[in-house]
């Protein structure tokens, strides 16, 4: 693997979050020459390849504006910075499925624009039994976020009302959570919020989620 030490270490912070509580949130899990090749890369798609998200499954897809008002665009190894974020995750998935045995086998993710104002409600990400993503991630590609902009994530926890955590969407923060297990949402923001949220996804969608 041609990674940096430094971001093995933040793979096994990952790892160790996981294994311990289901969820990790990790400030600067992207450094900041990443973001920034993230950030222009996002900032240079046509207005046109960014599509309201949807929701739903497979071809049972559709937008529900009273859930989800962002807009969304899937992510290839199509330019160096989309293939540098795909090349990360892989390392990642790599270091779960060594570790976890949570046999990942493969990840899919998106850009996803926040205009102001827009949401999404709470939810999650994966049902039990139904589907196949495991586990899900979300990294934030913007400066100076400051609480008065809004957009937090609030998350969770499977049962219950009061809110887990609270994350803004600051620039290199990385946010990693079984998906069957963490209800959250997307509070409206003040100001355009850029994020990429992926899937690892397993084959066989009635495994346990993590063996240890
Ligand atoms: O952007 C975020 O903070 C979370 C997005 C999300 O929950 C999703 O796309 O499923
Ligand atoms: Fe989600």
């Amino acid at each position: 693997m041609n990674t940096v030490p430094s971001v093995d270490n933040a793979f096994d912070e990952v790892v160790e979050a996981i294994a311990e509580r289901g969820i990790g949130i990790f400030p600067r899990f992207l450094d900041a020459p990443r973001v920034a090749a993230l950030h222009q890369d996002f900032a240079a798609l046509p207005a046109w390849q960014l599509t309201p998200a949807g929701i739903g499954r497979d071809q049972h897809q559709h937008t529900n504006k009273r859930i989800r008002t962002d807009k969304t665009r899937w992510l290839e190894g199509d330019s160096p910075a989309r293939r540098d974020y795909l090349a990360l995750m892989a390392g990642l998935q790599q270091q779960m499925n060594r570790q976890l045995f949570m046999g990942l086998k493969d990840y899919e993710c998106h850009y996803a624009l926040y205009q102001p104002g827009d949401f999404y409600k709470k939810h999650l990400d994966a049902f039990r039994g139904r589907g196949n993503r495991r586990l899900t991630t979300v990294v934030y590609l913007n400066e100076d976020w400051r609480p008065a902009d809004g957009g937090d994530l609030l998350v969770y926890p499977e049962k219950g009302k009061a809110v887990l955590h609270r994350v803004l969407p600051e620039a290199g923060t990385l946010v990693c959570f079984l998906s069957e297990q963490f209800p959250h949402e997307v509070l409206p923001a003040r100001r355009e919020r850029l994020s990429i949220a992926g899937w690892f996804r397993i084959d066989d969608p009635v495994a346990p989620a993590v063996l240890l």
